[in-house]
Protein backbone atom coordinates (compact mmCIF):
# COMPACT_ATOMS: atom_id res chain seq x y z
CA UNK A 1 0.00 0.00 0.00
CA UNK A 2 3.11 2.45 0.57
CA UNK A 3 4.52 1.71 -2.56
CA UNK A 4 1.05 2.46 -4.47
CA UNK A 5 0.33 5.58 -2.28
CA UNK A 6 3.91 7.02 -3.07
CA UNK A 7 2.87 6.06 -6.97
CA UNK A 8 -0.35 7.89 -6.70
CA UNK A 9 0.70 10.81 -4.71
CA UNK A 10 3.36 11.65 -7.69
CA UNK A 11 0.73 11.14 -10.50
CA UNK A 12 -0.58 14.54 -11.05
CA UNK A 13 -2.48 14.88 -13.63
CA UNK A 14 -2.34 11.19 -15.00
CA UNK A 15 -4.46 9.62 -12.09
CA UNK A 16 -7.23 9.45 -14.39
CA UNK A 17 -5.10 7.55 -16.60
CA UNK A 18 -3.77 5.52 -13.79
CA UNK A 19 -6.82 4.62 -12.68
CA UNK A 20 -7.90 3.57 -16.08
CA UNK A 21 -5.06 1.29 -16.39
CA UNK A 22 -6.29 -0.22 -12.96
CA UNK A 23 -9.78 -0.59 -14.65
CA UNK A 24 -8.59 -2.10 -18.41
CA UNK A 25 -6.36 -4.51 -15.50
CA UNK A 26 -9.41 -5.50 -13.91
CA UNK A 27 -11.60 -6.39 -16.87
CA UNK A 28 -8.40 -8.29 -18.53
CA UNK A 29 -8.53 -10.14 -15.60
CA UNK A 30 -12.15 -10.77 -15.85
CA UNK A 31 -11.06 -11.93 -19.61
CA UNK A 32 -8.52 -14.06 -18.53
CA UNK A 33 -11.10 -15.82 -16.46
CA UNK A 34 -13.38 -16.15 -19.05
CA UNK A 35 -12.28 -18.56 -21.53
CA UNK A 36 -11.92 -21.30 -18.53
CA UNK A 37 -15.43 -20.48 -17.64
CA UNK A 38 -16.48 -20.89 -20.85
CA UNK A 39 -14.46 -24.08 -21.17
CA UNK A 40 -16.47 -25.05 -17.75
CA UNK A 41 -19.57 -24.27 -18.55
CA UNK A 42 -19.15 -26.36 -21.80
CA UNK A 43 -17.73 -29.40 -19.30
CA UNK A 44 -20.97 -28.83 -17.48
CA UNK A 45 -23.41 -29.29 -21.14
CA UNK A 46 -21.59 -32.34 -21.83
CA UNK A 47 -21.86 -33.99 -18.68
CA UNK A 48 -25.37 -33.49 -18.84
CA UNK A 49 -25.28 -35.80 -22.09
CA UNK A 50 -24.27 -35.77 -25.60
CA UNK A 51 -24.00 -32.55 -27.25
CA UNK A 52 -23.67 -31.77 -31.12
CA UNK A 53 -21.31 -29.08 -32.43
CA UNK A 54 -24.62 -26.36 -32.37
CA UNK A 55 -24.94 -26.71 -28.78
CA UNK A 56 -21.04 -26.58 -28.11
CA UNK A 57 -20.05 -23.82 -30.93
CA UNK A 58 -21.49 -21.02 -27.97
CA UNK A 59 -18.59 -22.03 -25.74
CA UNK A 60 -16.20 -22.23 -28.20
CA UNK A 61 -17.12 -18.67 -29.33
CA UNK A 62 -17.12 -17.21 -25.81
CA UNK A 63 -13.35 -18.71 -25.52
CA UNK A 64 -12.23 -17.08 -28.86
CA UNK A 65 -14.53 -13.69 -27.79
CA UNK A 66 -12.84 -13.20 -24.59
CA UNK A 67 -9.63 -14.10 -25.92
CA UNK A 68 -9.79 -11.55 -28.55
CA UNK A 69 -11.01 -8.53 -25.58
CA UNK A 70 -7.99 -9.55 -23.47
CA UNK A 71 -5.92 -8.71 -26.15
CA UNK A 72 -7.93 -5.26 -27.05
CA UNK A 73 -7.69 -4.29 -23.16
CA UNK A 74 -4.17 -5.69 -22.74
CA UNK A 75 -3.25 -2.74 -25.39
CA UNK A 76 -5.44 -0.44 -24.12
CA UNK A 77 -4.04 -1.03 -19.88
CA UNK A 78 -0.73 -1.28 -21.16
CA UNK A 79 -1.02 2.12 -23.23
CA UNK A 80 -2.44 4.33 -20.15
CA UNK A 81 -0.31 2.52 -17.58
CA UNK A 82 2.59 2.82 -19.52
CA UNK A 83 2.10 6.46 -20.13
CA UNK A 84 1.00 7.13 -16.11
CA UNK A 85 3.34 4.97 -14.78
CA UNK A 86 6.00 7.35 -16.85
CA UNK A 87 4.39 10.48 -15.25
CA UNK A 88 4.53 8.93 -11.94
CA UNK A 89 8.67 8.11 -12.32
CA UNK A 90 9.93 11.29 -14.17
CA UNK A 91 7.77 13.47 -11.42
CA UNK A 92 9.39 11.58 -8.51
CA UNK A 93 12.61 11.57 -10.56
CA UNK A 94 12.52 15.57 -10.50
CA UNK A 95 11.34 15.12 -7.04
CA UNK A 96 14.81 13.97 -6.19
CA UNK A 97 16.86 15.89 -7.86
CA UNK A 98 15.03 19.04 -6.70
CA UNK A 99 15.33 17.85 -3.30
CA UNK A 100 19.29 17.65 -3.71
CA UNK A 101 19.14 21.41 -4.07
CA UNK A 102 17.13 21.84 -1.04
CA UNK A 103 19.14 19.79 1.47
CA UNK A 104 21.91 21.30 3.28
CA UNK A 105 25.11 20.17 1.40
CA UNK A 106 26.23 18.56 4.99
CA UNK A 107 22.98 16.05 4.61
CA UNK A 108 23.48 16.00 1.29
CA UNK A 109 27.26 14.52 1.95
CA UNK A 110 25.84 11.62 4.16
CA UNK A 111 24.63 10.44 0.78
CA UNK A 112 27.36 9.58 -1.60
CA UNK A 113 26.97 10.55 -4.83
CA UNK A 114 27.13 7.18 -5.78
CA UNK A 115 24.05 6.15 -3.38
CA UNK A 116 22.09 9.46 -4.85
CA UNK A 117 22.70 8.39 -8.68
CA UNK A 118 21.42 5.09 -7.94
CA UNK A 119 18.31 6.28 -6.11
CA UNK A 120 17.73 8.38 -9.36
CA UNK A 121 18.81 5.42 -11.67
CA UNK A 122 18.52 1.95 -10.70
CA UNK A 123 15.69 2.71 -7.47
CA UNK A 124 14.09 4.88 -10.06
CA UNK A 125 14.13 1.92 -12.71
CA UNK A 126 12.08 -0.28 -9.92
CA UNK A 127 9.67 2.23 -9.15
CA UNK A 128 8.83 2.97 -13.15
CA UNK A 129 8.31 -1.10 -13.19
CA UNK A 130 6.20 -0.95 -10.20
CA UNK A 131 4.35 1.85 -11.44
CA UNK A 132 4.06 0.75 -15.40
CA UNK A 133 3.87 -3.16 -15.13
CA UNK A 134 4.01 -4.90 -11.26
CA UNK A 135 1.35 -3.35 -10.19
CA UNK A 136 -1.31 -3.95 -12.88
CA UNK A 137 0.39 -7.35 -12.82
CA UNK A 138 -0.56 -8.48 -9.30
CA UNK A 139 -3.88 -6.27 -9.40
CA UNK A 140 -4.82 -8.46 -13.00
CA UNK A 141 -3.74 -11.57 -11.64
CA UNK A 142 -5.65 -11.12 -8.27
CA UNK A 143 -8.85 -9.83 -10.34
CA UNK A 144 -8.24 -13.42 -12.62
CA UNK A 145 -8.14 -15.93 -9.87
CA UNK A 146 -10.43 -14.19 -7.36
CA UNK A 147 -12.91 -14.52 -10.72
CA UNK A 148 -12.03 -18.09 -11.57
CA UNK A 149 -12.60 -18.86 -7.87
CA UNK A 150 -15.98 -17.15 -7.80
CA UNK A 151 -16.92 -19.26 -10.40
CA UNK A 152 -15.70 -22.48 -8.78
CA UNK A 153 -17.72 -21.28 -6.11
CA UNK A 154 -20.65 -21.51 -8.12
CA UNK A 155 -20.09 -24.79 -8.76
CA UNK A 156 -18.84 -26.42 -6.03
CA UNK A 157 -17.97 -24.03 -2.68
CA UNK A 158 -15.94 -26.79 -0.92
CA UNK A 159 -13.67 -26.60 -3.88
CA UNK A 160 -13.32 -23.10 -4.20
CA UNK A 161 -12.71 -22.95 -0.14
CA UNK A 162 -10.05 -25.05 -0.49
CA UNK A 163 -8.31 -23.41 -2.93
CA UNK A 164 -8.59 -20.27 -0.80
CA UNK A 165 -7.63 -21.66 2.25
CA UNK A 166 -4.17 -23.68 0.42
CA UNK A 167 -3.36 -20.41 -1.40
CA UNK A 168 -4.09 -18.51 2.41
CA UNK A 169 -1.54 -20.96 4.12
CA UNK A 170 1.35 -19.90 1.30
CA UNK A 171 0.67 -16.44 1.42
CA UNK A 172 0.97 -17.20 5.09
CA UNK A 173 4.32 -18.24 4.30
CA UNK A 174 5.62 -15.18 2.15
CA UNK A 175 6.67 -13.03 5.28
CA UNK A 176 9.56 -15.06 6.06
CA UNK A 177 10.69 -15.15 2.08
CA UNK A 178 9.63 -11.00 2.04
CA UNK A 179 12.15 -10.53 4.98
CA UNK A 180 14.91 -12.23 3.53
CA UNK A 181 14.60 -10.73 0.21
CA UNK A 182 14.64 -7.52 2.03
CA UNK A 183 17.61 -8.08 3.51
CA UNK A 184 19.37 -9.23 0.17
CA UNK A 185 18.06 -6.62 -1.55
CA UNK A 186 19.68 -4.39 1.02
CA UNK A 187 22.99 -5.66 0.66
CA UNK A 188 22.36 -5.77 -3.20
CA UNK A 189 22.12 -2.19 -3.17
CA UNK A 190 25.16 -1.37 -0.80
CA UNK A 191 27.25 -3.20 -2.85
CA UNK A 192 25.47 -1.60 -6.56
CA UNK A 193 26.73 1.72 -4.71
CA UNK A 194 29.94 0.90 -3.91
CA UNK A 195 30.87 -0.62 -7.37
CA UNK A 196 29.44 2.41 -8.94
CA UNK A 197 31.54 4.59 -6.61
CA UNK A 198 34.68 2.39 -7.18
CA UNK A 199 34.17 2.99 -10.97
CA UNK A 200 33.57 6.64 -10.79
CA UNK A 201 36.74 6.99 -8.46
CA UNK A 202 38.65 4.73 -10.52
CA UNK A 203 37.68 7.04 -13.79
CA UNK A 204 37.97 10.38 -12.20
CA UNK A 205 41.32 8.99 -10.59
CA UNK A 206 42.66 7.47 -13.45
CA UNK A 207 45.93 9.61 -13.49
CA UNK A 208 47.10 9.38 -9.97
CA UNK A 209 46.43 5.62 -10.27
CA UNK A 210 48.35 5.64 -13.32
CA UNK A 211 51.26 8.42 -11.83
CA UNK A 212 51.20 6.40 -8.16
CA UNK A 213 51.04 2.71 -10.12
CA UNK A 214 48.31 1.97 -8.01
CA UNK A 215 45.59 0.91 -10.74
CA UNK A 216 46.05 -2.51 -9.47
CA UNK A 217 44.67 -1.87 -6.08
CA UNK A 218 41.89 0.76 -6.95
CA UNK A 219 40.89 -2.32 -9.62
CA UNK A 220 41.62 -4.50 -7.20
CA UNK A 221 38.72 -3.01 -4.42
CA UNK A 222 36.72 -2.51 -7.70
CA UNK A 223 36.72 -6.68 -8.43
CA UNK A 224 36.52 -7.31 -4.53
CA UNK A 225 33.16 -5.37 -4.55
CA UNK A 226 31.94 -6.96 -7.46
CA UNK A 227 32.87 -10.25 -5.90
CA UNK A 228 30.96 -9.62 -3.19
CA UNK A 229 27.89 -8.95 -5.13
CA UNK A 230 28.64 -12.09 -7.30
CA UNK A 231 29.20 -14.48 -3.97
CA UNK A 232 25.51 -12.92 -2.39
CA UNK A 233 23.73 -13.59 -5.07
CA UNK A 234 24.38 -16.80 -5.19
CA UNK A 235 24.77 -17.43 -1.80
CA UNK A 236 21.41 -16.55 -1.20
CA UNK A 237 19.47 -17.81 -4.47
CA UNK A 238 18.75 -21.46 -3.26
CA UNK A 239 17.58 -20.61 -0.56
CA UNK A 240 14.97 -17.68 -1.92
CA UNK A 241 14.18 -20.80 -4.63
CA UNK A 242 13.77 -22.74 -1.64
CA UNK A 243 11.09 -20.75 0.01
CA UNK A 244 9.88 -20.25 -3.34
CA UNK A 245 9.13 -23.51 -3.44
CA UNK A 246 7.35 -23.97 -0.29
CA UNK A 247 5.07 -21.31 -1.11
CA UNK A 248 4.36 -22.57 -4.60
CA UNK A 249 3.45 -25.51 -2.88
CA UNK A 250 1.71 -24.69 -0.52
CA UNK A 251 -0.32 -22.88 -2.75
CA UNK A 252 -0.66 -25.23 -5.11
CA UNK A 253 -2.01 -27.78 -2.80
CA UNK A 254 -6.06 -26.86 -3.30
CA UNK A 255 -7.15 -29.37 -5.49
CA UNK A 256 -5.47 -32.13 -3.20
CA UNK A 257 -7.26 -30.75 -0.48
CA UNK A 258 -10.32 -30.67 -2.89
CA UNK A 259 -10.29 -34.16 -3.72
CA UNK A 260 -9.44 -35.13 0.25
CA UNK A 261 -12.33 -32.78 1.12
CA UNK A 262 -14.69 -34.89 -1.56
CA UNK A 263 -12.65 -38.84 -0.41
CA UNK A 264 -14.30 -37.17 3.39
CA UNK A 265 -17.33 -36.56 2.05
CA UNK A 266 -17.91 -39.87 0.35
CA UNK A 267 -16.55 -39.91 -2.59
CA UNK A 268 -19.45 -39.36 -4.59
CA UNK A 269 -18.99 -36.79 -6.93
CA UNK A 270 -21.78 -34.35 -8.09
CA UNK A 271 -21.62 -33.20 -12.26
CA UNK A 272 -20.66 -29.89 -11.10
CA UNK A 273 -17.44 -31.27 -9.35
CA UNK A 274 -15.20 -31.81 -12.62
CA UNK A 275 -16.14 -27.97 -13.72
CA UNK A 276 -15.30 -26.51 -10.29
CA UNK A 277 -12.33 -28.72 -10.47
CA UNK A 278 -11.23 -27.36 -13.47
CA UNK A 279 -12.07 -23.32 -12.64
CA UNK A 280 -10.06 -23.89 -9.12
CA UNK A 281 -6.72 -25.06 -10.41
CA UNK A 282 -7.03 -22.02 -12.59
CA UNK A 283 -7.68 -20.12 -10.08
CA UNK A 284 -5.01 -21.16 -7.75
CA UNK A 285 -2.82 -20.85 -10.74
CA UNK A 286 -3.53 -17.59 -11.64
CA UNK A 287 -3.15 -16.63 -7.77
CA UNK A 288 -0.42 -17.86 -7.06
CA UNK A 289 1.00 -16.17 -10.32
CA UNK A 290 0.12 -13.15 -9.31
CA UNK A 291 1.76 -13.08 -5.73
CA UNK A 292 4.96 -14.99 -6.65
CA UNK A 293 5.64 -13.95 -10.28
CA UNK A 294 5.30 -10.22 -8.89
CA UNK A 295 7.35 -10.80 -5.40
CA UNK A 296 10.74 -9.69 -6.77
CA UNK A 297 10.27 -6.52 -9.01
CA UNK A 298 7.46 -5.89 -6.19
CA UNK A 299 10.15 -6.22 -2.90
CA UNK A 300 13.06 -4.21 -5.10
CA UNK A 301 9.89 -1.79 -5.79
CA UNK A 302 9.46 -1.55 -2.12
CA UNK A 303 13.05 -1.10 -0.96
CA UNK A 304 13.49 1.65 -3.96
CA UNK A 305 10.58 3.29 -2.20
CA UNK A 306 12.28 3.15 1.37
CA UNK A 307 15.22 4.22 0.33
CA UNK A 308 13.42 7.30 -1.68
CA UNK A 309 11.27 8.30 1.41
CA UNK A 310 14.41 8.14 3.16
CA UNK A 311 16.36 11.00 1.54
CA UNK A 312 13.16 12.93 0.75
CA UNK A 313 12.77 12.90 4.49
CA UNK A 314 16.03 14.77 5.14
CA UNK A 315 14.86 18.28 6.09
CA UNK A 316 15.24 20.99 3.18
CA UNK A 317 17.26 24.02 4.17
CA UNK A 318 14.73 26.44 6.99
CA UNK A 319 13.80 30.28 5.90
CA UNK A 320 11.19 32.70 6.93
CA UNK A 321 10.75 33.91 3.25
CA UNK A 322 12.38 37.55 4.77
CA UNK A 323 14.03 39.93 1.67
CA UNK A 324 17.83 40.87 2.48
CA UNK A 325 17.73 44.19 3.20
CA UNK A 326 19.89 47.20 1.34
CA UNK A 327 22.70 47.60 1.28
CA UNK A 328 23.67 44.12 0.14
CA UNK A 329 26.53 43.81 3.01
CA UNK A 330 27.66 40.68 3.64
CA UNK A 331 28.59 39.95 7.42
CA UNK A 332 29.74 37.33 9.50
CA UNK A 333 28.66 37.79 13.09
CA UNK A 334 30.80 36.19 15.80
CA UNK A 335 30.60 32.92 13.48
CA UNK A 336 32.05 29.48 15.10
CA UNK A 337 31.40 26.40 12.13
CA UNK A 338 33.02 22.53 12.57
CA UNK A 339 32.37 20.52 9.21
CA UNK A 340 32.53 17.21 11.39
CA UNK A 341 31.44 18.83 14.95
CA UNK A 342 34.58 18.20 16.66
CA UNK A 343 37.17 20.37 14.97
CA UNK A 344 36.34 24.14 14.23
CA UNK A 345 37.26 25.29 11.01
CA UNK A 346 35.66 28.68 11.60
CA UNK A 347 36.04 30.14 15.29
CA UNK A 348 34.20 33.37 16.65
CA UNK A 349 34.67 35.34 13.03
CA UNK A 350 33.78 38.74 13.03
CA UNK A 351 33.46 39.77 9.21
CA UNK A 352 31.57 42.48 6.89
CA UNK A 353 31.99 43.15 2.76
CA UNK A 354 30.65 45.80 2.02
CA UNK A 355 28.76 46.74 -1.00
CA UNK A 356 30.31 48.69 -3.49
CA UNK A 357 33.99 47.18 -1.99
CA UNK A 358 36.21 44.40 -2.39
CA UNK A 359 36.80 42.40 0.64
CA UNK A 360 39.78 39.96 0.60
CA UNK A 361 40.64 36.68 2.29
CA UNK A 362 43.96 35.19 2.97
CA UNK A 363 46.00 33.12 4.93
CA UNK A 364 47.82 29.43 5.14
CA UNK A 365 45.99 26.32 3.45
CA UNK A 366 43.39 25.02 5.72
CA UNK A 367 42.99 28.52 7.50
CA UNK A 368 39.50 28.30 6.70
CA UNK A 369 38.67 30.61 3.82
CA UNK A 370 36.49 28.55 1.61
CA UNK A 371 34.89 27.82 5.17
CA UNK A 372 33.85 31.04 5.26
CA UNK A 373 32.81 31.25 1.61
CA UNK A 374 30.94 28.35 2.01
CA UNK A 375 29.22 29.58 4.90
CA UNK A 376 28.34 33.08 2.61
CA UNK A 377 26.72 30.94 0.55
CA UNK A 378 24.71 28.76 2.68
CA UNK A 379 26.12 25.52 2.12
CA UNK A 380 26.72 25.00 6.18
CA UNK A 381 24.72 26.55 8.44
CA UNK A 382 26.78 27.59 11.62
CA UNK A 383 27.00 26.24 14.46
CA UNK A 384 27.14 29.53 16.46
CA UNK A 385 26.90 33.38 15.67
CA UNK A 386 24.92 34.29 12.34
CA UNK A 387 25.72 35.12 8.16
CA UNK A 388 23.67 38.03 6.88
CA UNK A 389 23.37 40.26 4.32
CA UNK A 390 21.58 43.57 4.57
CA UNK A 391 21.34 42.67 8.42
CA UNK A 392 18.94 40.13 7.57
CA UNK A 393 19.91 36.27 8.64
CA UNK A 394 20.56 34.19 5.86
CA UNK A 395 19.00 31.79 7.37
CA UNK A 396 15.57 33.85 6.88
CA UNK A 397 15.67 34.44 3.13
CA UNK A 398 14.63 31.86 0.64
CA UNK A 399 17.63 29.71 -0.34
CA UNK A 400 16.46 30.57 -4.05
CA UNK A 401 16.73 34.26 -3.68
CA UNK A 402 19.95 33.86 -1.83
CA UNK A 403 21.41 31.71 -5.09
CA UNK A 404 19.72 34.33 -6.83
CA UNK A 405 21.88 37.50 -5.30
CA UNK A 406 25.31 35.50 -5.61
CA UNK A 407 27.44 34.22 -7.85
CA UNK A 408 30.40 31.87 -6.67
CA UNK A 409 33.13 30.94 -8.88
CA UNK A 410 35.83 28.57 -7.26
CA UNK A 411 38.57 26.12 -7.55
CA UNK A 412 37.14 23.21 -8.93
CA UNK A 413 34.67 24.06 -11.78
CA UNK A 414 32.24 21.54 -12.63
CA UNK A 415 31.26 20.63 -16.33
CA UNK A 416 28.64 19.44 -17.77
CA UNK A 417 28.64 16.93 -20.48
CA UNK A 418 27.05 19.89 -22.82
CA UNK A 419 28.11 22.03 -24.99
CA UNK A 420 30.24 25.10 -23.97
CA UNK A 421 27.63 27.28 -24.71
CA UNK A 422 24.99 25.48 -22.45
CA UNK A 423 27.70 25.37 -20.12
CA UNK A 424 28.36 29.25 -19.89
CA UNK A 425 24.69 29.93 -19.68
CA UNK A 426 24.39 28.14 -16.65
CA UNK A 427 25.01 31.35 -15.28
CA UNK A 428 22.11 32.77 -16.78
CA UNK A 429 19.83 30.47 -18.92
CA UNK A 430 17.91 33.14 -20.75
CA UNK A 431 20.37 35.67 -21.61
CA UNK A 432 21.14 36.70 -25.58
CA UNK A 433 24.06 36.23 -27.87
CA UNK A 434 25.41 39.41 -26.73
CA UNK A 435 25.50 39.20 -23.20
CA UNK A 436 27.16 35.96 -23.91
CA UNK A 437 29.90 37.45 -25.89
CA UNK A 438 30.71 40.07 -23.94
CA UNK A 439 30.93 37.42 -20.99
CA UNK A 440 32.96 35.14 -23.42
CA UNK A 441 35.07 38.33 -24.20
CA UNK A 442 35.32 39.66 -20.55
CA UNK A 443 36.54 36.13 -19.14
CA UNK A 444 39.18 35.85 -22.20
CA UNK A 445 37.16 32.78 -24.03
CA UNK A 446 37.48 33.75 -27.89
CA UNK A 447 40.53 32.44 -28.58
CA UNK A 448 39.87 29.58 -27.03
CA UNK A 449 36.41 29.10 -28.81
CA UNK A 450 37.54 30.17 -32.40
CA UNK A 451 40.30 26.68 -31.43
CA UNK A 452 37.66 24.08 -31.09
CA UNK A 453 36.04 22.24 -33.67
CA UNK A 454 32.49 23.59 -33.43
CA UNK A 455 33.21 26.61 -31.34
CA UNK A 456 31.00 27.71 -28.56
CA UNK A 457 28.76 24.15 -29.81
CA UNK A 458 31.64 22.01 -28.98
CA UNK A 459 30.55 19.41 -26.81
CA UNK A 460 32.64 19.58 -23.35
CA UNK A 461 33.16 17.95 -19.99
CA UNK A 462 32.66 14.45 -18.94
CA UNK A 463 33.02 12.11 -22.10
CA UNK A 464 33.12 15.40 -24.29
CA UNK A 465 36.13 17.35 -24.33
CA UNK A 466 37.94 18.39 -21.32
CA UNK A 467 39.39 21.85 -20.88
CA UNK A 468 42.45 22.74 -18.79
CA UNK A 469 42.63 23.54 -15.58
CA UNK A 470 42.77 27.70 -16.63
CA UNK A 471 40.20 27.15 -19.22
CA UNK A 472 37.78 25.66 -17.09
CA UNK A 473 38.29 28.59 -13.91
CA UNK A 474 37.59 30.86 -16.88
CA UNK A 475 34.25 29.27 -18.46
CA UNK A 476 33.50 29.50 -14.78
CA UNK A 477 33.96 33.32 -14.47
CA UNK A 478 32.23 33.53 -17.98
CA UNK A 479 29.14 31.93 -16.06
CA UNK A 480 29.55 34.10 -13.03
CA UNK A 481 29.80 37.87 -15.19
CA UNK A 482 26.52 36.45 -17.32
CA UNK A 483 24.70 35.94 -13.96
CA UNK A 484 25.45 38.99 -13.13
CA UNK A 485 24.36 38.81 -9.28
CA UNK A 486 24.62 41.45 -6.90
CA UNK A 487 27.44 39.59 -4.63
CA UNK A 488 30.41 37.65 -6.47
CA UNK A 489 32.45 35.60 -4.43
CA UNK A 490 35.94 34.14 -6.02
CA UNK A 491 37.27 31.51 -3.97
CA UNK A 492 40.70 30.80 -5.55
CA UNK A 493 38.98 31.85 -9.01
CA UNK A 494 42.17 32.82 -10.78
CA UNK A 495 44.16 30.11 -9.16
CA UNK A 496 45.21 27.60 -12.62
CA UNK A 497 45.04 30.68 -14.95
CA UNK A 498 48.45 32.16 -16.07
CA UNK A 499 49.53 36.06 -14.84
CA UNK A 500 48.54 37.46 -17.62
CA UNK A 501 45.15 35.89 -18.03
CA UNK A 502 44.36 36.56 -14.47
CA UNK A 503 45.26 40.00 -14.43
CA UNK A 504 42.99 40.66 -17.80
CA UNK A 505 40.44 39.31 -15.68
CA UNK A 506 40.95 40.76 -12.90
CA UNK A 507 40.25 44.10 -15.00
CA UNK A 508 37.18 42.84 -16.72
CA UNK A 509 35.96 41.90 -12.67
CA UNK A 510 37.26 44.95 -11.40
CA UNK A 511 34.70 46.53 -13.88
CA UNK A 512 31.87 44.76 -12.57
CA UNK A 513 32.98 46.22 -8.78
CA UNK A 514 31.01 48.90 -8.80
CA UNK A 515 28.02 49.00 -6.88
CA UNK A 516 28.72 45.08 -5.91
CA UNK A 517 29.39 43.08 -2.87
CA UNK A 518 33.00 41.24 -4.04
CA UNK A 519 34.51 39.27 -1.88
CA UNK A 520 37.65 37.61 -3.12
CA UNK A 521 39.82 34.73 -1.47
CA UNK A 522 43.07 34.34 -3.04
CA UNK A 523 46.71 32.78 -1.98
CA UNK A 524 48.16 35.23 -4.93
CA UNK A 525 48.46 38.32 -2.51
CA UNK A 526 49.71 40.46 -5.45
CA UNK A 527 45.99 39.90 -7.09
CA UNK A 528 44.37 41.62 -3.95
CA UNK A 529 46.62 43.84 -2.99
CA UNK A 530 44.04 46.84 -3.89
CA UNK A 531 41.04 45.39 -1.73
CA UNK A 532 39.23 47.88 0.25
CA UNK A 533 39.71 45.48 3.44
CA UNK A 534 41.66 42.09 3.67
CA UNK A 535 41.36 39.72 6.14
CA UNK A 536 44.20 37.36 7.48
CA UNK A 537 42.49 34.19 8.38
CA UNK A 538 44.59 31.66 10.43
CA UNK A 539 43.41 28.88 12.39
CA UNK A 540 39.75 29.93 12.09
CA UNK A 541 40.20 33.12 13.27
CA UNK A 542 40.70 36.60 11.88
CA UNK A 543 44.27 37.69 12.96
CA UNK A 544 44.89 40.41 11.56
CA UNK A 545 42.82 42.82 9.15
CA UNK A 546 43.31 45.86 7.47
CA UNK A 547 44.39 47.59 4.09
CA UNK A 548 47.66 46.39 2.01
CA UNK A 549 50.06 48.93 2.95
CA UNK A 550 48.66 48.72 6.61
CA UNK A 551 48.72 45.19 6.83
CA UNK A 552 52.41 44.91 5.47
CA UNK A 553 53.47 47.72 7.92
CA UNK A 554 52.31 45.68 11.21
CA UNK A 555 55.00 43.22 9.76
CA UNK A 556 52.42 40.05 11.42
CA UNK A 557 51.18 37.22 9.18
CA UNK A 558 49.98 38.76 6.26
CA UNK A 559 53.33 40.90 5.71
CA UNK A 560 55.46 37.07 6.63
CA UNK A 561 53.10 35.81 3.33
CA UNK A 562 53.87 38.62 1.35
CA UNK A 563 57.65 38.57 1.98
CA UNK A 564 57.32 34.80 1.00
CA UNK A 565 55.52 35.22 -2.07
CA UNK A 566 58.36 38.28 -2.91
CA UNK A 567 61.11 35.97 -2.65
CA UNK A 568 59.51 33.15 -4.31
CA UNK A 569 58.72 35.32 -7.49
CA UNK A 570 62.53 35.33 -7.50
CA UNK A 571 63.10 31.40 -7.47
CA UNK A 572 64.72 29.01 -9.61
CA UNK A 573 65.01 25.16 -9.67
CA UNK A 574 68.89 25.27 -10.54
N1 LIG B 1 34.03 18.74 4.27
C1 LIG B 1 34.87 18.81 5.30
N2 LIG B 1 34.81 17.91 6.32
C2 LIG B 1 35.65 17.98 7.36
N3 LIG B 1 36.60 18.93 7.49
C3 LIG B 1 36.72 19.85 6.51
C4 LIG B 1 35.88 19.83 5.37
N4 LIG B 1 36.22 20.87 4.58
C5 LIG B 1 37.25 21.51 5.19
N5 LIG B 1 37.54 20.88 6.35
C6 LIG B 1 38.57 21.30 7.33
O1 LIG B 1 38.26 22.61 7.75
C7 LIG B 1 39.44 23.39 7.88
C8 LIG B 1 39.32 24.64 7.01
O2 LIG B 1 39.27 24.25 5.67
P1 LIG B 1 39.06 25.30 4.48
O3 LIG B 1 38.90 24.53 3.22
O4 LIG B 1 38.00 26.25 4.86
O5 LIG B 1 40.49 26.05 4.49
P2 LIG B 1 41.10 27.03 3.40
O6 LIG B 1 41.69 28.14 4.17
O7 LIG B 1 40.12 27.38 2.38
O8 LIG B 1 42.24 26.10 2.78
P3 LIG B 1 42.90 26.15 1.31
O9 LIG B 1 43.58 27.48 1.19
O10 LIG B 1 43.88 25.04 1.35
O11 LIG B 1 41.80 25.96 0.32
C9 LIG B 1 40.59 22.49 7.46
O12 LIG B 1 41.17 21.98 8.65
C10 LIG B 1 39.93 21.39 6.67
O13 LIG B 1 40.64 20.18 6.83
Amino acid sequence: MRLLAFIHAHLGDARALFRRAMLFTFLEGLMTAGPVVAVALGLMRLAQGPADLPALLPYALAVVAAVALRIVLIRLAWSSGFRAGNVATEAIRNRLVAHMRAVPLGALGRWSAARLASLVTEDGRWINEASTFTLNRLFGGLAAGLCLLLAAAWFDPATALAVLFAFGLGLLSLPVAGRLLKRVIARRNAELTDISQRIGEYGEGIAVFRSFRAGEGAFARFAEAADRLRRLMLGYTPVLVSLHGVAATLMGAGLPLALMILAWRGGEAAPSLIPALLLGLAAGHALSAAVLGQMLPFSLGMQAEAGMARFLAEPALAHRGREPGTPLDFALERVSFSHDGRRGAVDGIALAARQGGMTAIVGPSGAGKSSVVGLMMRFFDPQSGRVTVGGVDIADIPPARLQALTALVNQDVHLFRDTLRANILLGAPGADEARLAAAIRAARLEELIAALPDGLDTVIGEGGRTLSGGERQRVAVARALLKDAPILLLDEASSAMDPLTERAIQQAVAALEDGRTLVVVAHRLRSIAEADRIHVMDRGRIVEEGRHPELLARGGLYARLWQAQERAAGWRLR
